[in-house]
């Protein structure tokens, strides 16, 4: 099928689906979230897919559902079973919701002032239905489709995210607004007549649009954070490395024995000093060893693996592999979500400036033939992936193993869990990949739970060296941490007292659990003329990168994100994180509030505790607060000891391997190298 290539520049006409259930009465805007808290655990045990699909479908939309009984057949579900490896359609994720609508963004990538309860703009769109089935999204916080018990319709005319019915009859509980807002009009149009006879007659056919993302324009681009006034305080963080001979660590780029290059390339983008985590990984890199590697967000994990490996590459240059059908990257980098693998590519990209190394990125939501001419064209040593894309160019013969030196697992403990696990296993069971005995498997993350770690050594070296800088899994002390005590219902409230206290939001991430309410969340802000955008996995591509692009320049001053930005983004200038709602897991909470406080800089993370949907996390924040010397506020004592009587609290992990030498700062002093 041919592909409906989108440049960067009409990105922000694609439409895109906010769904939600709203009120309206006159100046009383309400939000209503029949959210149930138990399916969160369904959802995240769904079987693992490639997003790439989308791109090879024809996805049929049905419009505005009114009344209207729904096409089991949904089209995308057909397409997507017949793809035999996305596997696993045992395992559905159950989404409950009420009839709800769509509303499609506007083209600014914002959420202006739109929906007002304004007569004058046709704001008359009528939903109804109930509709109920299981039915297969895409989820792109797991790259990964799910299957979702969904009542409720689309009530937008031409939305280009997928349609998703079950069987539905009967009403539904939408009124008003729901529709396309036509950027000529200004207002919400609700379409629901046009939409009923589009739905019954003709049921359009709308072709996945292909994304080509902008390329990189130049340094200043995607420049990284500078050093903060706490930098010099990691020279006090400690650091644990067990295994046998580590290598020594280094103090200084210059006395690291990185090729010169490098170090020109590293004063040009003011690296001078190496953080912890880079005095130990270069060296052990460098020395062509396994690494499992954990230190606190925004400390500069990245650059500690891509610099050695590019060193390496250049110390032992190794020709290209490809034809015009399939290429053998030497180096593959594979991180969890389409943003942070370009953030990747693009230090790799700024650190091998000026040498012969080809670098390459795949990941979904852009367009395959693209993608494909890009790494064929040339041929790449390093790919940086996410592991559906990758999975799909190996499927089809595209990009094969058979030269891999280095295999990196970016947020290793998130790629080995139990969303991605199959994935990864797939690339390093695949009947291509070098044995481990003759690749470097490297892997890096600032949490690494222990039962993660067991997985992990599967994959590794048994010689393979650990290195923990500061207490494992343990959050950023630059970032100063409140925890408010808030009820579901007050949230919206609360957000607004929050915001109102800052000196100036710009610069703030709001991280919700879903979708609709991230999209009603940013809404909601930029109809109080906080100017707001939102990053989603219902978001297409465009518009998820259109959304950064404006926070990062400063356009927008508030990012509403569900887990898609919850781990591994480096953005300058985040003062705030807002856990509107606090995440599942005590790691996942370490990697948002990461998202500030990066590379020394202060940085405040702001989270709502609901006692009735927070409890089980009450203890384990406990734990990371005191950890990071924070107060903890008494009522959430009192919820983490309605818990522990429950289950007792786990002890402090580090290294799982009990057999192997463990040295504590290891770290030469620049005096002592000197002398
Ligand atoms: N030695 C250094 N000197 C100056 N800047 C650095 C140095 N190391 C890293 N940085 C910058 O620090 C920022 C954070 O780095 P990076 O994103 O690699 O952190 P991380 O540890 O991977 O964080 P996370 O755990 O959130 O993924 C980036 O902007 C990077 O360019």
């Amino acid at each position: 099928m041919e592909e409906n290539i989108v440049s960067p520049s009409n990105a922000n006409e694609i439409n895109q689906a906010a769904v939600g259930e709203w009120k309206n009465n006159e100046n009383n805007i309400s939000y209503n979230d029949n959210y149930d808290q138990n399916v969160v655990e369904t959802l995240n045990n769904t079987t693992l897919s490639d997003n790439s699909v989308f791109e090879n479908a024809n996805i049929k939309t049905q419009e505005n559902n009114c009344d209207s009984s729904f096409n089991e057949n949904n089209t995308w579900v057909n397409q997507t079973e017949q793809k035999s490896h996305f596997g696993n359609t045992n395992n559905p994720g159950y989404r409950k919701g009420q009839g709800r609508f769509n509303k499609s963004n506007n083209g600014n990538n914002s959420y202006e002032k739109s929906w007002s309860n304004n007569s004058t703009s046709n704001n008359n769109g009528r939903g109804r239905g109930r509709g109920r089935g299981i039915i297969k999204r895409f989820d792109e916080e797991n790259e990964s489709f799910k299957s979702e018990y969904d009542s409720g319709f689309n009530n937008q005319g031409d939305n280009s995210v997928p349609s998703h019915r079950g069987r539905g009859r009967g009403r539904g509980h939408n009124r008003g607004r729901g529709g396309r807002r036509d950027q000529s009009s200004g207002g919400w149009h609700g379409n629901s007549e046009d939409g009923h006879k589009k739905h019954e007659n003709d049921k359009p056919t709308i072709p996945k649009a292909a994304y080509i993302p902008p390329d990189i324009e130049n340094e200043e681009s995607i420049s990284g954070i500078e050093a903060g006034l706490n930098f010099d305080k990691y020279k006090t963080i400690e650091v644990k490395v067990s295994g046998t001979n580590p290598p020594q660590s280094i103090t200084s780029f210059n006395s690291s024995g990185l090729s010169t290059i490098l170090l020109d390339n590293l004063s040009n983008c003011n690296f001078s000093t190496p953080t912890p985590v880079q005095n130990y990984a270069i060296p052990i890199i460098i020395d062509g060893r396994d690494l499992m590697a954990s230190a606190q967000t925004g400390s500069g994990k990245t650059a500690a693996y891509v610099l050695p490996i590019l060193h390496n590459l250049l110390k032992q240059p190794l020709q290209l592999v490809f034809d015009e059908h399939h290429c053998e990257p030497h180096v593959v980098i594979i991180a969890p979500t389409r943003e942070l693998v370009a953030q990747i590519s693009e230090c790799v990209w700024k650190f091998s400036k000026g040498t012969d190394i080809k670098n390459g990125l795949l990941y979904g939501g852009t367009s395959v033939s693209y993608q494909k001419s890009k790494i064929l064209q040339r041929g790449v040593h390093i790919l940086t992936s996410t592991p559906g894309r990758l999975n799909d160019f190996v499927e089809k013969g595209i990009v094969t193993f058979s030269s891999v030196k280095f295999f990196v697992l970016d947020e290793a403990d998130r790629m080995l869990d139990m969303g991605f696990k199959p994935e990864i296993e797939r690339v390093l069971t695949h009947s291509t990949m070098t044995p481990s005995e003759s690749r470097q498997t490297i892997m890096f993350s600032a949490t690494f739970a222990s039962e993660i770690q067991h997985m992990a050594t599967t994959y590794l070296k048994p010689d393979y060296i650990f290195v923990a800088v500061g207490e494992i899994g343990g959050a950023c002390k630059d970032v100063v941490q409140t925890v408010i005590e808030v009820t579901k219902f007050k949230k919206k409230n609360t957000l607004l007292d929050e915001i109102k206290k800052m000196e100036n939001c710009q610069g703030t991430i709001v991280f919700v659990e879903r979708k609709k309410v991230a999209d009603y969340t940013a809404a909601y802000l930029s109809e109080l003329d906080y100017p707001t955008t939102s990053i989603h996995g219902a978001r297409e591509q465009p518009e998820r990168e259109q959304a950064l692009r404006d926070f990062k320049t400063n356009k927008m001053k508030i990012l509403v994100a569900t887990a898609v930005a919850a781990r591994g983004l480096d953005i300058k200038g985040v003062n705030y994180v807002v856990n509107f709602d606090l995440p599942k897991t005590i790691d996942e909470y370490v990697h948002r509030i990461g998202r500030t406080g990066r590379l020394g800089n202060a940085g405040k993370a702001i989270s709502f505790f609901d006692p009735e949907f927070d409890g089980l996390l009450a203890p384990e924040l406990i734990r990371i607060l005191k950890q990071a010397d924070q107060e903890v506020p008494s009522f959430l004592n009192d919820a983490s000891e309605r818990i522990l009587l429950a289950s007792p609290a786990t002890d402090d992990f580090n290294d799982i391997r009990t057999n192997v030498e463990v040295t504590s700062n290891l770290v030469a002093t620049e005096e002592e190298e000197e002398w």
